[in-house]
């Protein structure tokens, strides 16, 4: 029934103070309050209506987008929102859309890797959407190998300009997003040539459209992919291609911090490590872990709310179907994902310190901890983002078969999130340059350089040291086990941090041991999952396997009675959710069954089709029976 709360049961029953826990997940009582503003902004706004994305066509769909971000882009100039609350704002829009790319991606690209002049030029320009921007690197041919990239910018000296060319098919830029229909510049990576000589990958940038009519500028072939997994999903967005012929740039749109060419033609490297180029690459990695937390919360709030409600099998004398969520193989599957939720909350918070603390560093010219920084994006990227995605999946099975209907949520949810553990860098190769990494340590211990860091623990690597064992061997013939000894070490930091999240001062009653046992929910289901290689390794013993298998289970009933309370500490709004089965309320039975009429087939009662193509057919299947 309307206004009841058919989850106050299971509230009732939390052993810890929701709103301090409201306050850890947000990471603090600002972050909470303006969340809890901005999410109502949008909520209560009919403008930002997403329950109807499933059913329209592309074409109508992507206008609805341009809409939504145009209206947006007016409310946070309207409300005079900060930079942060309007990031607030977008992502409480939860649409995918160009300006993901013009914040995320195109904006960040010219501050890592432009002058202070550059910076001046653009940034305001930018900031004010009087240009709108996407970062063009992906090509046809080359995602992972940036170093293949074919696209060339040629430096002509009798006119002080690059000419950016598409010399092949497969040197079309393919996928940026923000690229097919909206973008008017393009940070573009292409190979520098200087008097034939290929200094390799940089960043420029061009413009593409005319900011008088939005046509592409001459020698600029550009449009839309075509559609994506799924319905509505990332069909939002509009991720393009792109060809250039011959098209001319000033010199000064090349992005020259980490190199320069000079009017001469000179390539000069400063002094700082090529591989800053791809520093907007390790900026969005790390955003990506806690946007991981983000989507991981919300399908494990859907599906522990609907395994509250949902009852089946188990009645007693005519009482009451158990629910789902006692049952512990429904447990075993849902639990690790809460406590997965929450472990990426905090690893991101870590990862967001870690990469200030790089960028803070490189002011000062100090690379030391860029190489960490880089294996620490790129693994937690991968994981995290692997996880996420196989546990909305997950989520959705969780949920039987309600799970498979768009008004529940997952669907769509899924189909938005799947391409994380592909963009930002495909999660194998990026996995494979964790390995390179922790190679690059076992090959240095016993040189006198001890491991610090997230590799410290390497350090304790005795057996190595004394075999001396060629570390090179075969990186290519062993790439699978090392992509697993990445992980390991990956998994590895995500326990560290939040055993070290829980050393912190936790207010609010209970709130520390709810999440102690999270923890615990957490590495256990780990242990267990890969108990083969701790026994194969004889770092565990059978007894020890199976004790750690019974608290598992110890620890799953003690995090029942709470898990509605851990879920709630999200603080997602029905809106936000956009799911029948995680409506705060749990009245679930009566809304999956409104919402069925609102289907556009149920619009009429007999079926457009019918008269051409059913009629006829039960019309013979009746004359056949007569014979
Ligand atoms: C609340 C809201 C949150 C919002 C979240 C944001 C969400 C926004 C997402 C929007 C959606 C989609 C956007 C998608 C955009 C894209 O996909 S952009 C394109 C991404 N492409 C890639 O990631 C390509 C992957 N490939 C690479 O990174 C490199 O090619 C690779 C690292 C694989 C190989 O590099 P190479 O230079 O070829 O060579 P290698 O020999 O392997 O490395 C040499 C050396 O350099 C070190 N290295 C490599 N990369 C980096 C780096 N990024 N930083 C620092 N160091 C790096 C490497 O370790 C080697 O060092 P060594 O000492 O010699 O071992
Ligand atoms: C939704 C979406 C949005 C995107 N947005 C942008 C954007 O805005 N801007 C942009 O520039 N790009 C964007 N991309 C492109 C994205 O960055 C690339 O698709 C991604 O980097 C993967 O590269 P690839 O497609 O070349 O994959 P490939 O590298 O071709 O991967 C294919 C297979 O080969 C394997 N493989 C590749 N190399 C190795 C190796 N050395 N060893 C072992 N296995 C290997 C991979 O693991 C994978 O299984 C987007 C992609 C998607 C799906």
């Amino acid at each position: 029934m309307e206004g009841v709360d058919h989850l106050a049961d299971e509230r009732k029953k939390a052993e810890f103070n929701v709103e301090a826990m409201k306050i850890v997940w947000a990471g603090s009582q600002h972050n909470l309050e303006v969340s809890n503003r901005i999410s109502k902004l949008v909520a209560d706004d009919p403008a930002f209506r997403k329950d109807d994305r499933t059913m329209l066509p592309r074409k109508e769909l992507f206008k609805n987008t341009l809409r939504k971000a145009a209206y947006a882009w007016k409310r946070i100039n309207e409300l005079r929102l900060s930079e942060e609350e309007a990031s607030k704002l977008r992502f409480y829009v939860d649409e995918t859309a160009y300006t993901d790319l013009h914040w995320g991606m195109f904006i960040p690209a010219i501050k890592g890797q432009g002058t202070d002049e550059q910076q001046r030029k653009w940034l305001p320009l930018a900031y004010k959407m009087q240009i709108i921007g996407c970062y063009a690197q992906t090509e046809l041919g080359h995602g992972s190998n940036v170093q293949g990239l074919e696209t060339t910018a040629t430096f002509d000296p009798h006119t002080d300009e690059f000419v950016i060319h598409s010399p092949t098919l497969t040197s079309s830029k393919w996928w940026p997003g923000g690229l097919g229909k909206v973008s008017t510049h393009a940070v573009t990576y292409a190979r520098l040539i200087i008097d034939g000589k290929d200094h390799g990958v940089h960043g420029f940038i061009v413009q593409l459209r005319s900011l008088e009519d939005h046509r592409p500028l001459p020698g600029i072939t550009v449009g839309d992919i075509g559609m994506k997994f799924g319905n509505g999903a990332y069909n939002t967005m509009d991720n393009g291609v792109l060809r250039f012929d011959h098209v001319r740039i000033p010199r000064n749109q090349m992005l020259m911090k980490v190199s320069q060419v000079t009017r001469e033609g000179k390539y000069k490297q400063s002094d700082v490590p090529r591989q800053l180029v791809y520093g907007t690459m390790v900026y969005v990695r790390q955003r990506i872990v806690a946007d991981a937390s983000c989507y991981l919360s919300r399908a494990v709030c859907i599906a522990t709310r609907y395994s509250a409600v949902r009852r089946q099998f188990g009645s007693q004398n005519g009482g009451p179907e158990t629910q789902v969520i006692d049952y512990k193989t429904q447990q075993s599957r849902l639990f690790p994902l809460l406590a997965s939720a929450y472990a990426f909350r905090f690893v991101g918070e870590w990862l967001e310190w870690l990469y200030t603390d790089v960028m803070q560093r490189l002011q000062a010219n100090d690379f030391s901890t860029l190489p960490e920084a880089h294996a620490c994006t790129a693994g937690l990227k991968s994981l995290t983002t692997s996880v996420t995605a196989d546990g909305i999946e997950e989520c959705r099975k969780l949920c039987g078969g309600h799970g498979y209907l768009c008004t529940s949520g997952l669907p769509e949810l899924f189909a938005v999130y799947v391409p994380a553990c592909t963009y930002e860098g495909d999660n194998i190769v990026l996995l494979l340059q964790v390995a390179r990494f922790l190679m690059k340590t076992v090959s240095q211990i016993g040189t006198g350089k001890q491991p610090v860091g997230t590799i410290a623990y390497m350090g304790r690597i005795e057996h190595l040291m004394q075999c001396r064992c060629n570390v090179q061997r075969g990186f290519a013939e062993l790439s699978a086990d090392l992509v697993e000894a990445a992980v390991a070490h990956c998994q590895l930091i995500v326990v560290s941090k939040f055993i070290e999240k829980l050393q912190q001062d936790i207010p609010g009653e209970g709130v520390k041991q709810q999440l102690e046992a999270l923890c615990g929910i957490y590495y256990l289901s780990l242990l267990h999952k890969h108990q083969g290689d701790f026994l194969a390794t004889s770092y565990l013993t059978p007894k020890q396997s199976a004790l750690a298998n019974d608290q598992l289970r110890a620890l799953y009933s003690k995090v029942r009675p709470n898990a509605i309370a851990l879920v709630d500490a999200f603080n997602y709004s029905d809106h936000f959710l956009s799911s029948i089965l995680g409506r705060y309320d749990g009245n679930v039975y009566p809304k999956l069954y409104e919402a069925a009429w609102k289907d556009p087939l149920n619009e009429s009662v007999v079926p457009d089709g019918y008269h051409e193509y059913v009629r006829p057919l039960l019309k013979q299947q009746l004359h056949t029976a007569r014979l």
